[in-house]
């Protein structure tokens, strides 16, 4: 992987790979990094698992060189998008461009979108940098079923560099422990908070060397696939405005196997609301760039068919339920 980061260090564009598990805080290193890019001009691409892309809402500023890939996994079913992609970014922006961040979906392996950048047609003129992976350390990782524990092993194994975020939700013994359970011996990790990560370990100056970092032998096989991680979205769409009193009712009742639930939502007032919740935390703020009329929510979870009813069951009385 070094050898071959070293020759192509003379291509144009830098690629920085950002996954994780749901809600781990990757659109959180995202914004961060472009609050911090120092004048280098980012491209970002971000992939959300459901119907809905609503990280398009949650990276900060609207921007034309912001590609969303929705309704699919950029590991599986979204490749050929995401290679399309890729090259369109690099033909529009690539001179305008230094680094393209591609933020996968919380379901991704990023080995799966490595691969991608090795495809003859994007290796001379795209340079991987490096795999950022993000662990939730609020998340409670034994709690999450074999597949999702193996998914989230191989998202950590792959990576160059693998960042316990979320350290301010815990103890400095539950962050060790997490570490000796998810990391591989000698793993490059730091511990942030909102993913505050310094930039230098991100963007390689233009003229150094190729990058040292440590490539990882896997530890599983084969390559997880969505398939098997017996995951489903619910989403829902509603043109006017929500009333909150009985979506915070419905939020806050939402059982764990519900893992990610995210949302934008109109509000009576006309004020527009983000909501999130990841690893059993529910967030808010109020957002001023949401162009769209309607309210919109994504809920993923384990594909329980009593989970889905009786959020469907909820879902009812807020118009317009929608499965996937
Ligand atoms: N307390 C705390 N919350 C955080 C931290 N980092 C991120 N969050 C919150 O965690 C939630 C999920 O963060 P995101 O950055 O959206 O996570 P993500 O990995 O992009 O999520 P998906 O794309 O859905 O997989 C948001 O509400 C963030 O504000 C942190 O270090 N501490």
């Amino acid at each position: 992987m070094v050898e071959q980061r070293a020759q192509d260090m003379t291509a144009e564009l830098g690629v920085t790979v950002v996954a994780g598990f749901l809600g781990a805080g990757k659109t959180t290193l995202v914004n961060h990094l472009l609050q911090h890019a120092d004048g280098r001009r980012l491209g970002v691409m971000v992939n959300d698992f459901g119907a809905l892309n609503i990280d398009e809402a949650l990276v900060d500023e609207r921007r034309d060189d912001l590609i969303t890939l929705s309704n699919g996994c950029v590991c599986c079913s979204l490749q050929g998008e995401l290679s399309s992609s890729i090259e369109s970014m690099i033909r529009r922006r690539g001179e305008q461009l230094d680094h393209l961040l591609i933020e996968c979906s919380g379901v991704s392996d990023p080995e799966r979108v490595v691969n991608v950048l090795h495809y003859p047609r994007l290796r001379a003129r795209a340079r991987l940098d490096n795999v950022i992976t993000l662990v939730d350390a609020a998340l409670d990782h034994a709690g999450l079923s074999p597949a999702l524990r193996h998914l989230v092993a191989s998202q950590v194994d792959n990576a160059d560099l693998v960042v316990i975020n979320k350290v301010d939700l815990v103890d400095e013994q539950d962050i060790a422990r997490l570490e000796q359970a998810v990391l591989l011996p000698g793993s490059r990790h730091v511990r942030t908070t909102q993913a505050a990560l310094p930039a230098d370990f991100v963007f390689w100056p233009v003229s150094s060397e190729a990058p040292k970092c440590r490539r990882v032998r896997s530890r599983l096989s084969p390559a997880t696939s969505i398939e098997t991680l017996g995951l489903k979205t619910l989403s829902w769409k509603h043109e006017g405005a929500v009333d909150m009193t009985e979506l915070s009712t419905l939020l806050h009742d939402m059982p764990k196997p519900i893992l990610r639930f995210k949302g934008v939502v109109r509000l009576d007032d006309g004020r527009v609301l983000a909501l999130q919740r990841a690893a059993g935390r529910l967030t808010s703020w109020e957002l001023g760039n949401w162009p769209k009329g309607e309210s919109q929510l994504v809920f993923i979870g384990e594909d329980t068919p009593s989970l889905w009813e009786w959020l469907s069951l909820r879902l009812e009385r807020l118009p317009d339920c929608q499965q996937d």
